[in-house]
């Protein structure tokens, strides 16, 4: 029943007593949400259990939800898991809107990943990538679990840059989490010891910000404990799962992986390496990566928002309280906007077109858009290409004989973030 007069009552999915629509959901949640909104429409409202969710699938409704409206769905659900996990919310992803999230996001975006950071640990991306060459010239044309490869290079990477060190791939959470309980606590005698006052880590700028009050707030150690936290959470899988992507589909397009390479070595003209600055060239390696992010975004359904006041969207009365989630996917694969190959992988099509992924254009945001966009796409992207951009200029690729024959590569995986469901086995042979 309308309890609003004047407004719209929304089209629903019919669900079951007590679970609402979570049986319609399937094994990929951004799938089932995409063929449940052909038919209820982009803005329709499903039920989890007793949550009422109100599930957003055009690039025209995200529009007016993280733009027209994005102070009023800026926030997130709260959770008991994330708030035991998250030191009371402390982090930046799960905060809810307010000043304490505002504080938190503006050290993420001018301290932590602004260029200018992001420029200075063009070493640590360097040497990890040529690591990571160096493993794979091992594999003397015998297949290589790229898979493997690429999540060790992105732990790695983003221990690094986090912790100012790496601790290999077998460590977990919970032991990165003691250690670097350590590190703060080593902070006490940083000022003596040379190799703790000279890092640059996010660890070190976090405690420079805390020491010197220089932001005009007090971070405590629990707000650098959650924030380090949601780096590792939010940075590791994601940009792995988009290397993995856009390695799985160029193997599975020679075409588009030849005309790559030919534009990754005539920009190279003959040097070992890719750089930063031979990457910012390449033009047909940035319509790769957009054209992976549009049908493979690592992140389907974002991260969810919350209203915080009553809102009228489109007619619909949206009370405050009420979660969204913003199906990325879905909005990546409109026919309306990208025409009746939606489906196919063509980077070709970004090579004349204005629409980025930096929040502006709501036809693609793998990265979301308006107060809480991710706050490290260059970091994301600049690392993304370089290890492509290196991938693709030293070695020739083939998938093993089995594995082009099924598709196998291109199944989705079940995570939040999503990646190949099987392992990303190639062949590398090297072009020298
Ligand atoms: C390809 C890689 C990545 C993708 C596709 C991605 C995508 C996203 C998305 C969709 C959101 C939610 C936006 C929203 O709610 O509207 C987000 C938020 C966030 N991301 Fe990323 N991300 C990536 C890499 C990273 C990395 C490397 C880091 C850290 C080093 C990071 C840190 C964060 C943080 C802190 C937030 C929370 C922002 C907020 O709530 O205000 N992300 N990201």
């Amino acid at each position: 029943k309308n309890s609003n007069p004047g407004s719209i009552t929304f089209s629903s999915p019919p669900g079951l007593p007590l679970i609402g629509n979570l049986h319609q959901l399937g094994r990929h949640a951004h799938r089932s949400l995409c063929s449940l909104s052909h038919r209820y429409g982009p803005l329709m409202l499903v039920h989890f259990v007793r949550i009422p969710v109100l599930v957003v699938s055009s690039a025209e409704m995200a529009k007016d939800v993280l733009k027209t409206h994005d102070r009023v769905f800026a926030s997130r659900p709260r959770s008991k898991i994330t708030k035991k996990l998250l030191y009371g919310e402390r982090d930046v992803a799960l905060a809810p809107y307010g000043e304490y999230w505002r504080q938190m996001k503006s050290v993420c975006v001018l301290s932590l990943l602004s260029n200018k950071m992001v420029r200075s640990f063009r070493d640590v991306r360097q040497e990890e990538i040529s690591l990571m060459m160096k493993k794979i010239r091992k594999s003397s044309s015998l297949p290589v679990n790229l898979s493997e490869i690429l999540i060790s290079l992105t732990n790695d990477v983003i221990c690094r840059v986090a912790l100012g060190r790496k601790y290999g791939g077998e460590v977990n959470f919970k032991e990165l989490m003691k250690r670097l309980t350590r590190l703060l606590g080593a902070f006490s005698v940083g000022s003596t010891v040379p190799c703790l006052r000279d890092r640059n880590d996010f660890v070190e700028v976090l405690l420079a910000i805390q020491r010197e009050k220089s932001v005009g707030f007090e971070i405590d150690r629990l707000s650098i404990k959650a924030i380090v936290l949601d780096i590792f959470v939010g940075g590791t899988d994601t940009s792995y799962a988009l290397m993995e992507w856009v390695m799985t589909e160029l193997l599975h397009d020679p075409e588009c992986l030849i005309r790559l390479q030919e534009e990754v070595r005539m920009i190279c003209k003959g040097k070992p390496c890719v750089s930063e600055e031979d990457s910012q060239e390449m033009k047909y390696l940035k319509a790769v990566i957009k054209e992976t992010m549009r049908l493979h975004p690592p992140l389907p359904l974002m991260v969810p928002h919350k209203s915080t006041q009553d809102v009228k969207l489109r007619g619909y009365h949206i009370p405050a309280g009420t979660e969204v989630m913003i199906n990325s996917w879905a909005i990546g694969r409109e026919a309306a906007t990208w025409g009746p190959d939606a489906e196919d992988f063509r980077p070709e099509r970004h090579l004349d077109s204005s629409i980025d992924f930096r929040g502006q254009d709501f036809e693609l945001i793998p990265f979301g858009a308006g107060r809480r966009v991710c706050p490290a796409i260059s970091f994301a992207v600049v690392l993304n290409e370089e290890v492509v951009a290196n991938l693709v200029h030293q070695f020739d690729w083939r998938l093993p004989v089995e594995s082009t024959e099924v598709r196998t590569g291109v199944v989705e995986s079940t995570e939040i973030a999503v990646h190949c469901m099987f392992p990303l086995f190639a062949i590398a042979s090297t072009t020298t």
